[in-house]
């Protein structure tokens, strides 16, 4: 079998929420499907009440097919700081048609007030390794991992768009999705994540740069997080750019030309151009006319972040039958 299911873009880009079917009768929830994590955790019946603000919930005590995991807990903190933590169900759950009957469902009890104030937001459904899902004392595998034997290809693509909805499909590579050819790059999964390196990079019509660092394809990251000297060169290229310490990261005009960011995908020469439109990422409060960067520098976190603003320029096989990561213009 395959599966596909719509993912709709939050304001600004800054996530993208899928529907994701759990228990008897199901409870619909949409989920922040993230490639750079693997926990499914979700808003529950059981989340602090001060810490739920809009948000839907499952109720384990509503699903006949709900089983709790006696003596389970997660405990998860994310790169921008965000985290939470809870107890382990089993459940029946759907995604794109797809059906695991017995996933591990974390349910929160505690979450941090970036969850909270994000009201769409339902939960997230992991797409990295289970080797790193936090679930004491065993770990538990993600819906990929639990379906990917029964799919017609031990593949999952993301099809994110900028401002309007992209699909994740499951088992299967629509040949409708890109244009051009796919190009392939080799996974290191050894950290858990989907760690690849770039062949280099170019700023507007600058020439390539074979400089890369290694990096990761987070679908639960917003922005593009680069070597500090390539955000720099690339907000020297834009006029009105720069670093602004009290928005905690490079700013420039909204409707300015920012310059496109051009990624080497292998040695083949195969590029993904990130259109300048999509740097000027986020209006600033105090202003519509200046714009938070979408590209802002990997400072301090060990290795670069190909999150949504690089993401949603390209279709992105995750292929782990082949341990590897393939790119496509679209
Ligand atoms: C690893 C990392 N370091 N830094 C600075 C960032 C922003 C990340 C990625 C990250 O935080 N992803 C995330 C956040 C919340 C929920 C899901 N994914």
């Amino acid at each position: 079998p395959t599966g596909s299911a719509e993912t709709k873009p939050e304001e600004n880009d800054v996530e993208y929420l899928t529907p994701v079917s759990i228990g008897t009768p199901p409870q619909v929830l949409n989920l922040d499907f993230d490639t750079g994590s693997s926990d499914f955790w979700v808003f529950s019946s059981e989340t602090s009440k001060s810490d739920v603000n809009g948000q839907t919930v499952y109720d384990p005590d509503k699903s006949s097919t709900a089983k709790e995991m006696e003596g389970y807990s997660w405990q998860i903190s994310y790169g921008d700081g965000s985290y939470s933590s809870g107890d382990v169900y089993t459940d029946t759950v759907t995604v794109g048609g797809l059906t695991v009957p017995s996933q591990a469902v974390e349910v929160a009890r505690r979450v941090s007030d970036a969850f909270t104030a994000d009201t769409n937001n339902d939960g997230l459904l992991g797409l990295a390794s289970s080797a790193i899902n936090t679930v004491d004392p065993v770990a538990q595998k993600t819906f990929f991992d639990n379906v990917k034997s029964d799919l017609d290809a031990p593949v999952f693509t993301a099809d994110l768009k900028a401002g309007t909805p992209g699909y994740y499909n499951f088992g299967f590579i629509d040949p409708n999705a890109y244009t051009g050819n796919i190009t392939y790059t080799p996974v290191d999964d050894s950290q858990g994540f989907w760690a690849w390196t770039p062949s280099g990079y170019a700023i507007g019509s600058g020439q390539f740069k074979n400089t890369s660092s290694l990096s990761i394809a987070d679908t639960g990251a917003s922005l593009l997080l680069l070597p500090s000297s390539v955000a720099k060169a690339y907000y020297a290229r834009v006029a009105g750019g720069h670093y602004d310490s009290t928005a905690g990261g490079y700013t420039l005009p909204c409707n300015g030309s920012a310059p496109d960011f051009s990624f080497g995908v292998a040695d083949a020469g195969a590029r993904i151009t990130v259109p300048g439109k999509y740097i000027a990422y986020a209006p600033t409060t105090s202003s519509g006319t200046i714009c938070f960067g979408g590209i802002q520098s990997d400072e301090g976190i060990g290795f670069s972040i190909y999150g949504d603003v690089a993401l949603k320029a390209a279709f992105v096989v995750f292929d782990a039958g082949n341990q590897q990561l393939g790119w496509a213009a679209k």
